[in-house]
This record gives C-alpha cells, sequence and structure tokens, in this order.
C-alpha cells in the first residue's frame, strides 16, 4: 500500500525535487509551503507515514514545524541550509529521523536513501544487547525512530536465544563490556553460526581502551562505534551495514535466478534438488524428476517474434509455479524446465504433470493480437539411487523420445 509522505518547503525548485523522490519511491506526496498550511494539514484525516521539513519557512524562521510535526507522532528528516553548530545541535536534540544539510545535490541522493529506508526497514529485526538499562533504551529508541524491529537483551546469553527464535534478526549491535559473556565472546559466538553476509554486528563501547575497535573487528564484528555517539554517526553507519547486506542478497538472488521467468536457474536448482532428494531417501518419499521442452519454440519465435517466444516463457513459468506450488522449479536454459516433484504415488504424480501438460496445450495465450497456442513435451524419471546429473541425463531421454514420439505427451525413463 502507498504510504503518504508529507514535504514542507517553501522552495518551488526544491519541492519539486523531492516530489520526485518520493514518487519514485511509490510515496504519495503531500506538499505545505508554510508552517499555517503545516498545521491544517496536522488536522486532516491524512495519516502521514513520513515528513522532510524545511528548518526555514516564512513564517517559521526558526524550526517551529519541525515540533509541530514531530508532536503528531510523524518521523521527520529535516532539510536545513543552515550549518551552524547552534541550528544542528538544536535540531538534533529533538526525535528527528536525520537531519540533512542542503549543500550539494548528494543532500538528495542520502534524502532518497533515508526515504527508501524508513520503508524497507520495516521487517527488519535488530537485536540491542547491553546490561545497562538506559543504552539500550536509547539505542532501541534510535532503531525505532527509523523502523526497524528492535529486540533487547541484557546479555549475551540471551542475545543467542533471541537470535535463535527470531529470524527476522539482521544486525546485532552489542556492547562491550557484560557480565558473563562480554561483547567479543558474544561476536564469536554469533560468528560461529552467521557469515558476514546473513548478519552485521556492531559493537559499541564508552572505556577507554583504544584497543576495543581492532579487537572487536579482528572477532568478527563489522564495525565499531565509541560511546558517547551523536545520532548522526550512529544512523549513517546501521544504514551503510544494512545496505551492505541488502546488496549481497541482490546479488546472491541476482546469481540463482533466472533473469527473464523469475524461476531459480540450474546452479539455484542443484543445491537445493540435493538437499530435497537426500530428505526423499531419508523418508522414502516418492518423487519425480522431469525434463519439461517447449515443442516447435523455434517457430512460435520465428512466426510471431521473439518478443512473444519471452512472453511464452514468462507465462509457462508462470503456469508452473501455480501447477506445481511447493515443487522445486527452474528454468535451466533456452525453452527448457525442470520440475521436481513429490507425491503419493507415481500414478499420482504422473496425473499432476499430465494435468499441467494438458493445462498448456489448452490454454491460448494472448500476445499483441495474437492467440497463440504452444505444448510442452515432458521426460520423468521416479525414484532412482543414482546422482542427481545421472537422474537429469534420463529424465532428457525420456525427454527425446517424447519428442520423436510425436511431441505433447509425457513418457517415463523406462530404468
Ligand atoms: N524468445 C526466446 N527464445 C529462446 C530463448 N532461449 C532459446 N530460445 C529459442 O528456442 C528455440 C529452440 O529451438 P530448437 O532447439 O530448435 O527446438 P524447438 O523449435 O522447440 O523444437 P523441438 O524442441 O524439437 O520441439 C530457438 O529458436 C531459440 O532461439 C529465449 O530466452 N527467448
Amino acid at each position: 500500500m502507498s504510504k503518504n509522505l508529507l514535504v514542507v518547503e517553501d522552495s518551488k525548485a526544491i519541492v519539486s525535487i523531492i516530489k520526485k523522490i518520493g514518487e519514485s519511491l511509490g510515496y504519495i506526496v503531500t506538499v505545505a509551503v508554510s508552517h499555517a498550511e503545516v498545521k491544517k494539514l496536522l488536522q486532516s484525516k491524512t495519516e502521514f507515514f513520513a515528513a522532510t521539513i524545511d528548518y526555514a519557512l516564512p513564517d517559521a524562521e526558526n524550526g517551529e514545524a519541525i515540533e509541530s510535526i514531530l508532536s503528531h507522532g510523524i518521523p521527520g528528516v529535516v532539510m536545513t541550509g543552515r550549518m551552524d553548530d547552534e541550528t544542528r545541535q538544536k535540531i538534533l536534540a529533538q526525535p528527528v529521523i536525520d537531519y540533512i544539510p542542503k549543500e550539494n545535490s548528494q543532500a538528495f541522493m542520502y534524502l532518497k536513501r533515508i526515504l527508501y529506508w524508513q520503508s524497507a526497514n520495516i521487517g527488519i529485526g535488530v537485536l540491542v544487547v547491553d546490561d545497562s538499562r538506559t543504552a539500550r533504551n536509547h539505542i532501541h529508541e534510535l532503531l525505532q525512530r527509523r523502523n526497524f524491529t528492535v529486540y533487547v537483551a541484557e546479555g549475551g546469553e540471551q542475545a543467542l536465544e533471541i537470535i535463535k527464535h527470531q529470524n527476522d534478526i539482521k544486525m546485532v549491535i552489542t556492547d562491550l563490556e557484560m557480565p558473563n559473556m562480554d561483547g567479543i565472546e558474544l561476536t564469536n559466538e554469533i560468528r560461529k553460526r552467521y557469515n558476514r553476509d546473513q548478519m552485521s554486528v556492531i559493537g559499541i563501547s564508552g572505556a577507554d581502551n583504544v584497543n576495543y575497535s581492532a579487537r572487536i573487528i579482528k572477532n568478527g564484528a563489522d564495525d565499531f562505534i565509541r560511546k558517547p555517539f551523536c545520532p548522526e554517526e550512529f544512523y549513517c553507519r546501521i544504514t551503510q551495514h544494512i545496505e551492505n547486506l541488502h546488496n549481497i542478497e541482490r546479488i546472491r538472488k541476482a546469481a540463482n535466478t533466472d533473469y527473464l521467468t523469475d524461476l531459480p536457474n540450474r546452479r539455484a536448482f542443484f543445491k537445493e534438488a540435493k538437499s530435497a532428494l537426500e530428505s526423499y531417501a531419508q523418508q522414502k518419499t516418492v518423487y519425480g524428476l522431469a525434463m519439461l521442452d517447449i515443442d516447435y519454440f523455434k517457430k512460435v519465435n520465428d512466426t510471431y517474434g521473439h518478443e512473444a517466444g519471452d512472453h511464452i516463457l514468462k507465462m509457462l513459468a508462470h503456469e508452473m509455479r501455480n501447477h506445481f506450488n511447493g515443487c522445486s522449479l527452474a528454468r535451466f536454459g533456452g525453452e527448457e524446465f525442470v520440475i521436481l516433484l513429490s507425491g503419493a504415488d507415481q500414478g499420482q504424480i504422473y496425473n499432476q504433470l499430465d494435468a499441467f501438460r494438458e493445462a498448456i496445450a489448452t490454454d491460448e495465450i494472448n500476445h499483441e493480437a495474437h492467440q497463440i497456442n504452444v505444448t510442452v513435451s515432458v521426460g520423468v524419471i521416479f525414484n532412482s539411487v543414482l546422482s542427481i546429473e545421472e537422474q537429469l541425463n534420463q529424465a532428457d531421454v525420456a525427454l527425446y523420445n517424447a519428442k520423436e514420439n510425436g511431441r505433447n505427451q509425457i513418457v517415463i525413463y523406462d530404468q
């Protein structure tokens, strides 16, 4: 669902930039050019997810709009042309999401990141570990402003218990000096279970010991923040680490996904299928491994064009997801797909595959002005003790036979 963003700004040029940024991130943007307009909007029924607030407005030159907005529980990012330390301190003394000096175009790039993460942070868990309640509460409050789901622990053992049960946790912020298990031991324990691509660990300490920062990083943490810290620095570092995790996840997904159909690719399938076959063998589950290929696909491309061919591949993947929900699916390349499915017995698996074959043969796929019919041939192998590669070869032999026999049919590999 789209979220409302309130943009408080009296410069038309800046309004237009922030509006574009907000809309590019899917926000519905409402603009107020004065404090009077802000007050009016705050009386309305619109619920604002966040606000960007210009510090100086014609009728509120000293940041009065900030308090109005924050007092309505709306998280606000303050944008200001004033660079003096007094203004900065005054703004940061209030519970704002962040403060951005409008120095150059980088300020707007930074705003875009904040607005993106303000929404994307929902659902990301961060665990705060500190034996001091005051310190815990302070960090908890800072993280909540950024919409993270915050968990707290008083020490290392409790932290490990929470991590075990909450799989949304992507970051742990830990104090270093704690009784029983300290931050360094905790970091070590976390790294035995999660690598740096999976969870970020940040150490925090107010101790004078200058070796702490290097020590915790050498023990597996990603960063160190010295207390007392200013919220600005805290937010910059947190955002950077969350972005790193997100980028790694994106790269991993891209490496394992077929760009056209969004199905797992060959590499991802092998990994998934190997562990599925192990568990089928242990539990004596009946399964079928099917290779599927679109018939005369070259002719489809030649007749309707490559785009129509792409559309058919996407539609076929969509239908596969509908028919084989919960099974391992993949596009192996070209017009070739793989399905690994379990069932009560071979007959039931065969019928499931045949229902799919029939649905594809019956469906008309609309592309531009054309209604296109395609059929698929399938080769399937049932439970086997051979390696996955060999099983796939045998399914491929069966697929070849299905093509030879006239296509639009399923052939079972005769073991
Ligand atoms: N549109 C589109 N076509 C693709 C893609 N990948 C492979 N192809 C086409 O798929 C066709 C496969 O042709 P062939 O291997 O001759 O097989 P076929 O025409 O389907 O014939 P049979 O498999 O024997 O029924 C070729 O024309 C490829 O260009 C793709 O990503 N998009």
